[in-house]
């Protein structure tokens, strides 16, 4: 019952773990695309499939306003995930995007955008395979049509139109349990500007705190305080795409960046995606990299506020300097940019730096999925290397 789609999909299922006779990799085998069903699936009566072309300027907008009002909250509904326009069409298309992987769902009469589901291509390395993969995300269903499942079609859909690009692997994220996580991940959150985490309760001030012994305890400096500490620039990609190679190699799985996508997912863009690094004074080398994207949230309810500005960790390579000091100058950054909360998840090393750098756990988990490739094993969160929007 509580997995009825989901058994019926080449996913690793519960029933398999702890299976090693099972072999690591794809679940099925490609199909010839012919064999591949040519149209798409039904859906309830009174609704219709759209492409949603991110490139106008009003499609871009009703995409944004669904996952405004109906797209992910807080376990307490208290938060709403608010993905800016500009953020949208950055997360949309990568190099090598296809339109026909931003699906919508219209009401027939009305012509309303009711639901929408996303797929990028990407490259995904998982030990030593480097398996092309639809990442998707955004899945989204509007509050009023909840359960009447259109999920699973959107999510038959999309996986149709992914195999007719001769695309059989897929990763994505959630903060629910289905079968079945490669990995589970904590999600931590550090404070930067306490006084309106607590106003808002998205934090609580600490036992035996007061207010201004909080604001005292998340203080951090004006200005980063590594030496050569400046913000990538388009020169800067070859440099950061080998020291993010070197660095995502390690792990059991990541994304397999090269040039290109750099240049695409890592260089700043305003509002959207900040990445810094550490150009050494006497050698000029590149020999740290720090990013974090802008995803703010609305605040559901709250009369004072209306936004929580969050940044959230991105890619961090640290060679030469600490990784400590270096994500301490990224949350020294991302505080003169007026960010209300730094958030990462305990992936690659960042554990390292969680604690010591004043991060609190948040109360949820979010979970990794791959679509049509069995691990043997799960991963730690320590030994993955993708970081999904
Ligand atoms: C603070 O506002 C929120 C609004 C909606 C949900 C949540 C909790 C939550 N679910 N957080 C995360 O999933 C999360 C926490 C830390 C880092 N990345 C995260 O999710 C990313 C990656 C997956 N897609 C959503 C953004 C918080």
């Amino acid at each position: 019952k509580t997995h009825k789609f989901w058994e019926t999909q080449p996913v690793g299922q519960f029933k398999d773990i702890g299976d090693t006779s099972l072999p690591e990799g794809p679940i099925e085998l490609a199909t010839p695309l012919s064999e591949v069903k040519q149209e798409p699936y039904n859906l309830p009566s009174v609704y219709e499939w759209t492409t949603c072309d991110m490139n106008s300027d009003d499609m871009c907008s009703e995409v944004y306003n669904l996952l405004k009002n109906n797209y992910v909250e807080d376990d307490e509904n208290m938060f709403r995930f608010n993905y800016s326009k500009e953020f949208l069409r950055w997360a949309l298309r990568p190099p090598g995007y296809y339109q026909s992987w931003h699906i919508g769902v219209r009401a027939k009469t009305s012509k309303k955008l009711v639901a929408f589901i996303s797929g990028i291509p990407a490259r995904i390395r998982v030990r030593d395979e480097v398996v092309k993969m639809a990442e998707i995300n955004f899945l989204c269903v509007h509050k009023k049509l909840r359960s009447k499942r259109l999920a699973p079609v959107m999510i038959k859909e999309v996986t149709r139109r992914v195999h007719l690009e001769n695309i059989w692997q897929a990763a994505y994220t959630a903060g629910v349990i289905l079968p079945t996580p490669i990995t589970t991940c904590q999600y931590w959150h550090r404070s930067l500007n306490p006084k309106k985490l607590i106003d808002v309760g998205f934090s609580r001030l600490g036992p035996r705190m007061t207010m201004s012994r909080t604001i005292k305890l998340y203080k951090l400096p004006d200005t980063p305080i590594t030496p050569g500490f400046r913000k990538m620039e388009p020169r800067d990609v070859p440099a950061v795409t080998r020291l993010l190679r070197n660095y995502l190699s390690q792990f059991g799985v990541a994304t397999d960046f090269d040039e290109n996508d750099v240049e695409h997912w890592l260089l700043p863009r305003e509002d959207v995606v900040d990445s810094y690094l550490v150009e050494s004074p006497e050698t000029h080398d590149v020999t740290d990299f720090c990013s974090f994207y802008t995803l703010p949230s609305t605040i559901l309810g709250n009369p004072n506020y209306t936004t929580l500005k969050a940044a959230y960790s991105y890619y961090n390579v640290a060679t030469q300097t600490s990784f400590l000091q270096l994500m301490n100058d990224a949350l020294i950054v991302s505080k003169q940019k007026g960010f209300d909360v730094f958030n990462a998840l305990d992936v690659m090393h960042n554990e390292s730096f969680l604690k010591e750098l004043k991060f609190g756990p948040g109360d949820g988990q979010l979970h990794y999925y791959l679509y049509n490739y069995r691990l043997k094993s799960a991963l730690k969160p320590s030994e993955l290397g993708l970081v999904l929007l």
